[in-house]
Parts: structure tokens; sequence; C-alpha cells
């Protein structure tokens, strides 16, 4: 059985509406305005135990939101979803001690608190033994190159620095599936490296299990195996880079008319294969 398993998941949010302005505040507290977005229309795919997917597409595609219930913080509205056999909001508690997650774009550690501090809250949280909390610290520390930043406050680290931290938070309680949400924005390249040369190592010493989101395709190309594009909530492919590009050549070659030449086909850049696969799709918001 896979380890994660997704079947028809549905999630709509709910937006309030209002005009600008004083006179709009007062008209939306009189009669108050709703739109609903879509995020997620029927979103359906199986990961195996030790599997390292690439979850891509544009902005707005759904993406954050498939790991938000992944990682049992948001409810879905419709269909099933199943992370080591359980469903992951209904037993949230027992579901988290074997996953890490790592969002981008936030953090987990405590802005005002020394990493290694925070690295020993969380050790309680997940109530590790303290024994192994140290062995597995010490790793990630080396791993990850922190020795110096354990003493620094989260706040002062720079980006780069942060993430690193924020990678070793995820992994302190030994989970067996990574969530990756945009690991690597805004980091420089020897930060981009050393975060994906940490993720591989992961996923093949360890069989870390690994969903990945991105937006930068170099990420994809260095780790990914297997690839879901999903676009205005729906999965539009499933499979590897390679039979993303294959679709993409062929209906260029169906435009111009052109012969197949394999050399061309693997000449075309990956940010290129995969911005035509959306434009093919119709994939990016309007
Ligand atoms: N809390 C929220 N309230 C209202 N709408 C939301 C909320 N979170 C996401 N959405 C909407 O749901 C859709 C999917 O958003 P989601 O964040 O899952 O996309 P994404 O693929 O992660 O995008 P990005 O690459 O830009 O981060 C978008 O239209 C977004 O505006």
């Amino acid at each position: 059985m896979p380890q994660i398993v997704v079947d028809q998941l549905r999630k709509s949010y709910r937006i309030h509406e209002r005009d600008p302005g004083v006179g709009g505040a007062l008209r939306a507290l009189l009669r108050p305005r709703h739109r609903t977005v879509e995020a997620l229309a029927g979103v359906s795919f199986a990961l195996e135990r030790g599997e390292l997917l690439g979850f891509i597409g544009p902005n707005g595609a759904g993406k954050s939101t498939t790991i938000k219930i992944l990682a049992g913080i948001l409810r879905p509205d419709g269909g099933r979803v199943q992370v080591n056999g359980r469903d992951p909001f209904a037993d949230r508690e027992r579901h988290v001690a074997h996953i890490g997650v790592v969002f981008g774009q936030r953090t987990q550690l405590w802005w005002d608190l020394p990493v290694g501090d925070g690295f020993r809250l969380l050790g309680d949280i997940y109530r590790v033994d303290p024994v192994r909390l140290a062995r597995t610290r010490d790793e990630l520390v080396a791993l990850l190159q922190l020795e110096r930043l354990l003493d620094q406050p989260v706040r002062q680290l720079s980006l780069g620095q942060r993430m690193r931290a924020e990678i070793a938070a995820a992994l302190l309680h030994e989970p067996d599936i990574l969530f990756l949400d945009e690991p690597t924005i805004g980091l420089d390249a020897p930060s981009k490296l050393a975060v994906r040369e940490f993720v591989l190592r992961a996923n093949r010493e360890r069989g870390t299990t690994v969903l990945l989101t991105t937006h930068d395709m170099h990420d994809i190309e260095a780790l990914a195996q297997r690839v879901i594009v999903i676009g205005h909530g729906r999965v539009l492919a499933d499979g590897p880079v390679e039979a993303l590009r294959a679709q993409v050549m062929a209906a260029r070659r169906a435009e111009t008319g052109l012969q197949a030449d394999a050399e061309d086909d693997e000449g075309m850049a990956i940010e290129a294969v995969i911005t035509r696969f959306y434009a093919l799709h119709s994939a990016t918001e309007a």
C-alpha cells in the first residue's frame, strides 16, 4: 500500500469581498459578500515510501493547499487522504510525529530564541528521547553546518542560514516523510546547492519520502525522479520530467511542422519546457 494516498481531494476557500474605502467597509458590515475560490478540484495521486516527488505548478495552482492538507493543518472539503494509513487531520497528533514540514516563507522556530533552544523545545514537543535527540541534532548540525548558529536568535539569521536551521528543525524527530514547500526560495546559489544536496542525502541514505514544491526548475532537475504538475487545482501530468519534455516537443512539432530532432529536444532548458507545458495546458492564472 502506498505511503501517501490522495484521492479526489477537493478544497475551496470562502473569501469576504468588500469595496475599497470606509463606505466599502460599512457596506461589507451591513451586507457581507462572499466569493468561493476552488483551490483543489479533485486531486489524486499516490506516493510510495522512499519516493522523491517534485510537486509543481504555477502560482495559485493549489500546491500549498495540498501540502497543508497532507500535513494535517487543513481539513479537505471532499475526497480522501491517507498518510501512513492515517487521516492527517482527524489523527493529527499521531500523524505529526511521522512527518516534517518546511514552509520556505515561514518559520517553525522561535524568532527570538537561539536556534539551539528552539531545537530543545521541539524535542520536548515531539517527546523525543533526550539521548536520541542529542544524536540526531549533532548529526544534523554537522551536515547542515549549523555549529556557529546554535547560539544565535533566529531573527538574526540570514535567509540561507535560517533555511538550513528550519530543515534541521523539521527532521529532529526523525520523521519518515518530509514536506518541503519552496525550501530554496530566495536562497543564493551555494545555499540552494546545500539544501538540494541535503535533501537528496536524506532521501537516498535514510529513505525519507520527500514531497517538494518549488518554482526553481533546477531543484526539480537535480532532485525529482517523478514530477506532478498541477494547474487550477487539477493534476495535469504525473511522471518523469522527460515525459513532460516529450509532450512539449510533440506539441511544438505539431505547431511548426518540424521533424523530430533528439538533440534539439534535449537542448531545451527545463524552465522553457515547464513554461511551455503550463501554456499548453492553460495552467497559469488568468
Ligand atoms: N487562506 C486562503 N484564503 C483564501 N484563498 C486562499 C487561501 N489560501 C489559498 N487560497 C487560494 O487558493 C488557490 C490555491 O492557492 P495555493 O496557495 O494552494 O497555491 P500554490 O500552488 O501554493 O501557489 P504559489 O505557487 O503561488 O504559492 C489560490 O487561488 C489562492 O488564492
